[in-house]
């Protein structure tokens, strides 16, 4: 066997895809596997109940066995609804000559809205294919009618009724806890042929709370069916399967499908990895941070820097702060590009890196000459007197630049790159704006900012932006749940620290 198991399930059609096959080949890819099926019957059905049961000549599915079987190897069979006798016998003698090695068995006789989905003279056909099966996945009510006995009424009497009937099978027997009234949902596999009580395994389980539960049997087999290809161990197959199942359940919510008992989320575990679209990673980065752009946007010294009432001391502290932030962002940027998957992209950030040091060179050659900070500001500050000789970070300046070391220091690219793309993007759309406002300004000479302002323009800034974002982009589109996480965490937070970065004059000069 190859990494992948190939597992068919021999089962019905539900079109509203929560349970039988199509549950199944969800289960099936969930687990890691390689589904197949087999039709045996067509229903129809959505949350809410069965209305129609179609079966076709059972002929007709001993030729897709067939086909399935003379062409691939079949590592796993789950088996579910099997309509009626002339199913049975065909699905038993398909059985009898191609031997799976793992065969799980869900004897489906009603379904959780009450419909019947076996004849009711087919029964004791059931019950002779049961020895077929390595495992037989009864819920409470099945377990019951499979001895000709009534629904167990407490865990021990179902443990009890499963010993019995792996007794009758020959085969394991999953005691289901599904049913049970109360806050406990144990699942146990219990084995005749093992030990005084027969349980092999007891997995105890918190009920989750919630309607959907449509497919559960169907999708517990089917994934237990797989997983037991990999493992060869139903104890260790069934804490996997329960585990996944338990938070199929619990996100089954998010899927809001229909108006009764809804289908869980097989899915679950990976929705945070699904392939994405170029752009759509930063674009949902973008998207989340809307709150804290618009409060940017807000902030008195956007106003004022636009207006030009902003403070000589105001401005002077900005331009300290940024010359310092600037030497901390391009070690940062450093990072980056010693971490970078690509010479280009390796480049590209080895020239951010120096095109900060050049620019916080800029900034006291030109830009603090002109406005030096106020020495009572300065000290104030704990900047020192004047310039930025002396000057020291303040603490937002201090708080972003460890913020970003903190995430070079975690070692992903990734991470890394979410966390230094706030400085380019953010800082870009403010500048854009600024800009676009004072250009359309009738006395542009005489704002006090105005020369400023117009650096906002740097075309090579834009294309820079530009390949930051589509570098983040790709790396969150190849990166894992986790790390996207991470790297959704690292921008968010740089955006915060961009909105106080902007709004620290006003608190710290
Ligand atoms: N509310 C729940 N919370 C947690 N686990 C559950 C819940 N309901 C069912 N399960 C689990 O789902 C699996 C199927 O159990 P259940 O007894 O409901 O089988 P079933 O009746 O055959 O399922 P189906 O709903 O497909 O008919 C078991 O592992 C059971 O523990
Ligand atoms: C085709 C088909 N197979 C099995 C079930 C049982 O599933 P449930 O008991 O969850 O409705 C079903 N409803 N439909």
């Amino acid at each position: 066997m190859g990494s992948v198991p190939r597992v068919l399930s021999i089962a019905g059609s539900d079109p509203s895809g929560g349970a039988g096959i199509q549950a199944d080949l969800k289960s099936i890819a969930a687990m890691g596997g390689y589904g197949m099926c087999a039709i045996t019957a067509l229903t129809a059905q959505n949350t809410r109940g069965v209305t129609a049961v179609h079966t076709p000549p059972a002929d007709f599915l001993a030729a897709q066995l067939e086909a399935v079987g003379s062409d691939i190897q079949i590592d796993a069979v789950k088996i579910g609804m099997l309509a009626d006798a002339e199913v049975i016998r065909t699905v038993a003698a398909w059985l009898e000559r191609a031997r799976p090695a793992v065969v799980v068995l869900d004897p489906v006789m009603v379904a959780t809205s009450g419909d019947r989905l076996l004849a009711a003279d087919a029964e004791e056909a059931l019950r002779d294919l049961l020895a077929h099966a390595h495992l037989v996945t009864p819920n409470l009510p099945e377990l019951g009618a499979l001895l000709g006995e009534a629904t167990a009424s407490s865990w021990e009497e179902a443990l009890d009724q499963g010993r019995r009937l792996s007794e009758r099978t020959g085969g394991a027997v999953l005691v289901k806890g599904g049913h049970l009234d109360g806050a406990a949902c144990p699942d146990a596999i219990v084995d005749a042929r093992r030990g005084a009580d027969g349980v092999l395994v007891q997995l105890d389980g918190d009920r989750v709370s919630t309607r959907n539960t449509h497919g559960t049997g169907c999708s517990l087999s089917s994934a237990l069916a797989t997983v037991q290809v990999r493992t060869g161990d139903w104890a260790r197959s069934l804490a996997v399967v329960k585990e996944w199942l338990r938070g199929a359940l619990a996100a089954s919510g998010d899927l809001e499908v229909g108006g009764g008992h809804g289908p869980v989320h097989h899915f679950h575990h990976l929705t945070g990895s699904v392939p994405l679209a170029e752009g759509e990673f930063t674009d949902g980065l973008w998207r989340d941070t809307a709150k804290v752009r618009a409060e940017i946007d807000a902030l008195p010294f956007v106003a004022q820097l636009d207006d030009g009432t902003l403070s000589q001391a105001h401005f002077a502290y900005y331009l300290t702060q940024d010359a310092l932030y600037l030497n901390g962002y391009s070690r940062v940027l450093a990072r980056a590009s010693a971490l970078a998957p690509t010479e280009e992209e390796q480049a590209f950030w080895a020239e951010g890196a120096r095109v900060c040091l050049e620019v916080e060179a800029e900034l006291h050659r030109t830009w603090l000459s002109r406005h030096p900070q106020p020495a009572h500001d300065a000290a104030a500050a704990g900047a020192g007197t004047g310039g930025t000789g002396a000057a020291v970070p303040g603490p937002v300046t201090k708080a972003y630049v460890d913020h970003l070391l903190a995430a070079s220091a975690s070692g992903s690219y990734a991470v890394l790159a979410a966390a230094a793309l706030p400085c380019y993007w953010i800082y870009a759309e403010v500048g854009a704006a600024l800009h676009a406002r004072h250009a359309a300004r009738p006395e542009k000479d005489a704002h006090p900012y105005g020369a400023w302002i117009g650096t906002y323009a740097d075309e090579g800034f834009a294309a820079a932006t530009r390949r930051a974002i589509a570098f983040t982009d790709a790396a969150g589109r190849r990166a894992s749940v986790d790390e996207r996480t991470a790297m959704r965490e690292a921008f968010a937070a740089s955006a915060v620290y961009e909105r106080e970065f902007f709004d620290a004059p006003r608190r710290f000069a």
